[in-house]
């Protein structure tokens, strides 16, 4: 496999668009090749007015040009995180600059750096597309810019639906429009809150794809999210919040690396009473009716064990039916995380 380019590489990738005719529109036309952080967050801590501490101190950069991935269960903090940063929510104590700016007292020029798109599909139903994006845009103040909707439309596959009502697309495409929306001001950064929970594997690809081509167009993207594959195949950077904290900030690589295992499961032919002393170098577990041995192996290491482990088991007689894979959920991953603290 290619070895991924640095960050280096994709900001001079995103220069070179600049002059050139990039695929996409080039939407942050002023990042610098340096490596001052776009967003700072310094102690920042939120108590709710109901008394809920969501989250703990937090002390967080967020690079130029990268791909953040805020990692965690329901409930850990990370919607909180992003409205803080987005001006929705007010924070508790600490600072947060956003391109320099203080999102406090300066929340106006924040915001018009910022693009959400959140959680919930909040559109007017009866409304154009062409008309939703460009009044979006309206919202910031800005002068109409017919030719940058028509390119965020065209990126995002948007065009032959553009006098649509919203009422009348998929829920792909819904969530497109809210992409949409959120490019309309031409933000330097784009939060993305759970972009493909509950989508189909297609348009999951499509919108990694999306965020990729965003990314190398100069934005700064920062995704929330469940699935560790995601975080995998998408980021730069990982950050994973677990009850308010921040509990781990990691390059993607080396996340994968430390906690990359995966789960080998095969269902046998004939049930076992025991493990096979011979095999004892797996630490393999059998299931309590005996059908299902399962091998733990690092996806990063450079042997898995499963080519020999397989030919083992056929040379101790054990034969199965099927096999199956699992990466090791962030559920799991979090409690390695928190039991190793
Ligand atoms: N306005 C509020 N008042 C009181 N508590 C709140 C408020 N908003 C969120 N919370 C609580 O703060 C905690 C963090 O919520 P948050 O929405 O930030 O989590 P999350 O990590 O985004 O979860 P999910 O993955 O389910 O979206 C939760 O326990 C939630 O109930």
């Amino acid at each position: 496999m290619p070895p991924s380019p640095s960050q280096q590489e994709r900001h001079e990738h995103a220069l070179r668009n600049s002059a050139g005719y990039p695929p996409m529109t080039r939407l942050s036309p002023e990042v610098p090749a340096g490596t001052d952080p776009i967003i700072a967050i310094r102690g920042l801590d939120k108590t709710y007015a109901s008394g809920f501490r969501a989250l703990k101190p937090i002390d967080l950069e967020i690079r130029r040009g990268e791909i953040f991935a805020l990692l965690g269960p329901n409930g850990a903090g990370k919607t909180t995180l992003i409205s803080i940063i987005c001006g929705i929510v007010n924070p508790g104590s600490g600072s947060i600059s956003v391109d320099g700016h203080d999102v406090v007292r300066d929340f106006r020029a924040t915001r018009s750096r910022i693009g959400l798109v959140p959680q919930e599909l909040t559109t007017d139903a009866f409304e154009t597309v062409w008309n939703t994006v460009s009044f979006s845009r309206g919202l910031f103040g800005l002068p109409p810019k017919p030719e940058h909707i028509e390119q965020v439309l065209k990126d995002l596959s948007l065009w032959d639906k553009r006098n649509n009502r919203i009422l009348t697309l998929s829920g792909g495409m819904k969530r497109r429009v809210m992409i949409a929306k959120a490019l309309s001001h031409e933000p330097r950064v784009l939060f993305l809150d759970e972009p493909t929970a509950g989508v189909d594997v297609e348009l999951r690809r499509d919108m990694w794809n999306l965020v990729r081509r965003l990314r190398d167009n100069g934005v700064t993207i920062i995704l929330t999210t469940h699935y560790i594959e995601e975080a995998e195949e998408m980021a730069d950077r990982v950050g994973v919040i677990n009850k308010g904290e921040l509990i781990l900030v990691e390059e993607t690589a080396t996340l994968m690396h430390k906690l990359g295992k995966k789960a080998l499961t095969l269902q046998l032919h004939q049930p076992l009473a025991t493990i096979p002393a011979s095999l004892s170098d797996y630490h393999l577990a059998l299931s309590a009716d005996g059908t299902e041995l399962t091998y733990t192996y690092d996806t990063q290491a450079e042997r898995t064990g499963i080519t020999t482990l397989l030919g083992e088991l056929s040379g101790a007689g054990i034969r199965f039916r099927d096999l199956s894979t699992k990466q090791n959920t962030l559920e799991e991953i979090f409690v390695d995380l928190v039991r190793s603290r």
